[in-house]
């Protein structure tokens, strides 16, 4: 299995390679070069296997000669043995035909551990072989930030440094960056948005002497291995309600476009999936340019469901790529002019898309209403990123199970769901004690000279 860059100009790589160097040295992002296809006997195996066995099936053939089975198998156990369901990610019915895919059940309540804990595991196995040290830049918008630094904190051979905007993540977000004590962590406030965190890292990926010098990787879903870790509960989910011989649908809460893009690659390795709907809140940019055909920012407006107040969508460079025939020169000058602000999409990349995604927006009020109708009608609290999920997907019922993904866990986002329901969600006991803890921070400007000399200065010490 090879992996090539969505802009074409990088050198084809390995699983390992591609999960160690995070964006390609021109600029782009990996994906594979063919997908694997899945027999529907072999989905219909799934059904009634652990997630972790579902896990070993679905990713084994993206991994080439990367580990042994019996080390893949290792560390599949170790990535989600601490995990706080033993389903791992659990379907739970909300109506006749729609179901809330719980995804918030690893160590800091969001979705990202599925990804994280193990690429945590795979990183470290890599390392281990190559004796190597490497510094993790990562942006978040409050969840990829402490997913990542949970499965990385107190690493001998990682530093991370995750770069948050500041005042944009919840309270909670921000002390699980904040008040982890291990050394190799680092939490910094950048005075900017998500998208602008997104695009430091990038360009730090693009100084190839900064690269180089720090021996630069990424946890973002610009890294493959990610995006590959969450194309599995779509598996889980599915086998679990009939497929493949019952198609089902998926209404995914969409901001960077890696969660949905791995439903997009499950589909591909033959899951029936009916309906992709992608959800975004009142950054609709993804809704604009399926209704529209145009992709164009209009800069980031705060949410109530702030992991998801972006505008750049990193993976959406991956599915044009599919879109536009897998040219790499065509999305190399579509992302030029997303530097200057958007483009139009081609119409027979359009039909592609409207093929493949349905789309739908949520306002604040929705998100607000959703919530409190959800507890009232079905007792589930709602976090306000699956709120935006839950309402979008009721646009979009019809005959075919509908599966919405709970993204993270309520009381990740107190504020806003006691603001909606008039009760505050408490979070698990092992957290009990985050308000107590100390917190660190370097707040910093917007500033990509300013971002590496920190980093060098840290990473020197
Ligand atoms: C809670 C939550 N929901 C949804 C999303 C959107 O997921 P994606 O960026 O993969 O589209 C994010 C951030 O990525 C998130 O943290
Ligand atoms: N919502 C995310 C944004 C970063 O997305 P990623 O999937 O590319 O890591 C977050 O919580 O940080």
């Amino acid at each position: 299995m090879r992996y090539i860059s969505t802009r074409g100009q990088a050198p084809e790589l390995s699983f390992s390679e591609a999960m160690m160097t995070g964006l390609a040295r021109d600029g782009g992002l990996y994906v594979p070069q063919e997908i694997p296809a899945m027999a529907a006997a072999d989905i219909a195996a799934l059904a009634g296997q652990p997630y972790e066995e579902i896990a070993f099936r679905v990713m084994l053939p993206f991994l080439g000669d990367t580990f042994t089975e019996a080390e893949f198998r290792g560390l599949l156990a170790n990535a989600y043995g601490g995990f706080g369901h033993p389903a791992r990610a659990p379907l739970v019915q909300l109506a006749p035909n729609h179901f809330l895919l719980e995804l918030f059940h690893g160590p800091t309540l969001a979705f990202k551990d599925f990804a994280m804990q193990l690429i945590g595991q795979m990183m470290q196995a890599a390392l281990a072989k190559s004796g190597e040290r490497i510094t993790i830049v990562g942006a978040t918008s409050g969840d990829t930030g402490s997913a990542a630094m949970e499965a990385f904190r107190g690493l001998s051979n990682v530093d991370v440094f995750i770069l948050y905007p500041h005042g944009r993540v919840s309270e909670v977000q921000r002390r699980q960056m904040t008040t982890p004590s291990e050394a190799n962590v680092h939490a910094i406030a950048i005075d900017g948005d998500f998208d602008d965190a997104q695009a430091r890292v990038k360009d730090m990926f693009n100084d190839m002497e900064f690269r180089d010098g720090v021996r630069l990787a990424g946890v973002n879903s610009i890294n493959w291995a990610r995006v590959l870790a969450q194309v599995v509960y779509y598996f889980s989910a599915a086998v679990s309600l009939g497929a493949p011989h019952r198609k089902v649908s998926f209404t995914v809460p969409t901001g960077n476009f890696g969660d949905i893009f791995a439903g997009y690659i499950a589909r591909k390795m033959g899951l029936p999936i009916e309906k992709l709907v992608i959800a975004t809140n009142q950054n609709d940019i993804l809704d604009r340019a399926i209704k529209l055909g145009e992709y164009r920012t209009d800069g980031v407006k705060p949410s109530i469901s702030p992991s998801m107040d972006i505008q750049v969508s990193s993976n959406f460079e991956r599915v044009l790529f599919d879109a536009y025939g897998r040219d790499g020169a065509a999305v190399s000058a579509l992302m030029g002019e997303l530097r200057e602000g958007g483009f139009t999409i081609s119409q027979g990349a359009l039909e592609m898309l409207r093929e493949q995604f349905a789309s739908g927006r949520c306002s604040e009020e929705e998100t607000r209403d959703t919530i409190r109708s959800c507890f009232a009608e079905t007792g589930e609290v709602l976090c306000p990123h699956s709120a935006v999920g839950v309402k979008v997907a009721a646009e979009h019922l019809g005959a075919t199970p509908m599966i919405t993904l709970a993204t993270a866990h309520p009381a990740k986002f107190p504020d806003a769901v006691e603001a909606a329901m008039g009760t505050r969600p408490i979070l698990p006991d092992r957290m009990a004690d985050l308000f107590d803890r100390d917190e660190r921070v370097t707040r910093l400007p917007n500033d990509l000279a300013a971002l590496q000399a920190h980093i060098r200065e840290r990473i020197a010490n």
